[in-house]
């Protein structure tokens, strides 16, 4: 039987950081992030709707998504928010049910589904255990600051986006300490991963 494991946090917590360290111990990870672009591309279905709703100002020149000026959009206004995961997270779900599935058909011992909105979007159903990435709120804001170069404004409005990460870690199975350095980080990890038998 295949361990499904889902890997939360919030914006800039470090679940990508994390998702990196699965790599070593060859354990699968199915990221929602990339499924997410991968769904938007010109052509796709989502690109349709996407464009129908929030109009050809949302295009670069050469018909790609703008993914900045639709976030400065969409991180603005809760309703148009929604009317974007309304349009993006079926054919999300869609794939991430696929991949998982493609990998317990084959046999794999486990593997993890990275997502942002796991407890948001109560995708809980989809995973075994929980792991919730962690950091405080001040760590949180300066690495998002840092990682994209947004104001102190525009950090706020994503991670006001989301369920504050302490709420997470609160409904979460094992938490992950990341205000430290990465090596305590992966020291975390490894050791949760052999309570857990996962390695
Ligand atoms: C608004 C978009 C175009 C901005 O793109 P951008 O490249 O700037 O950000 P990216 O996709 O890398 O997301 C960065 C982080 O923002 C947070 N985030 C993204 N979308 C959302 C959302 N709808 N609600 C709350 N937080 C979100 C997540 O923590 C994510 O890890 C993009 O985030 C998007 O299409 N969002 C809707 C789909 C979604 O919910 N994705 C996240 C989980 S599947
Ligand atoms: N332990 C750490 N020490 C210092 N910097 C870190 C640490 N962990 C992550 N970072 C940095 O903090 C930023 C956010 O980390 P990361 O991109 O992994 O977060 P995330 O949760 O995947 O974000 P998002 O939700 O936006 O995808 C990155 O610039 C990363 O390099």
């Amino acid at each position: 039987m295949t361990r499904v494991i889902g890997l939360t946090g919030s914006i800039a917590s470090g679940k990508s950081t994390v998702s990196l360290m699965f790599d070593e111990f060859n354990i699968p990870v199915i990221d929602a992030d990339k499924i997410s672009r991968e769904v938007v591309m010109p052509g796709e279905k989502a690109y349709e709707q996407i464009v129908d709703t929030f109009g050809e100002e949302v295009l670069r020149e050469d018909k790609s998504l703008d993914r900045k000026k639709l976030g400065a959009i969409v991180f603005k206004n809760e309703e148009k928010r929604q009317q974007l995961n309304n349009i993006v997270h079926p054919a999300v779900r869609e794939k991430m049910l696929e991949r998982r599935d493609a990998y317990t058909t084959s046999g794999e011992k486990s593997v993890v589904l990275d997502i942002p909105l796991l407890f948001e979007s109560k995708l809980k159903g989809f995973v075994e255990k929980t792991i919730v990435v962690y950091v405080d709120e001040d760590v949180q804001l300066a690495r998002l600051m840092e990682r994209d170069g947004y104001s102190e404004e525009e950090a706020h409005q994503r991670i006001n986006a989301q369920m504050p990460v302490k709420k997470k870690a609160e409904l979460a199975d094992a938490i992950i300490d990341n205000n430290g350095t990465r090596r305590d980080t992966y020291q975390q990890l490894e050791s949760l991963l052999r309570e857990w038998e996962v390695i």
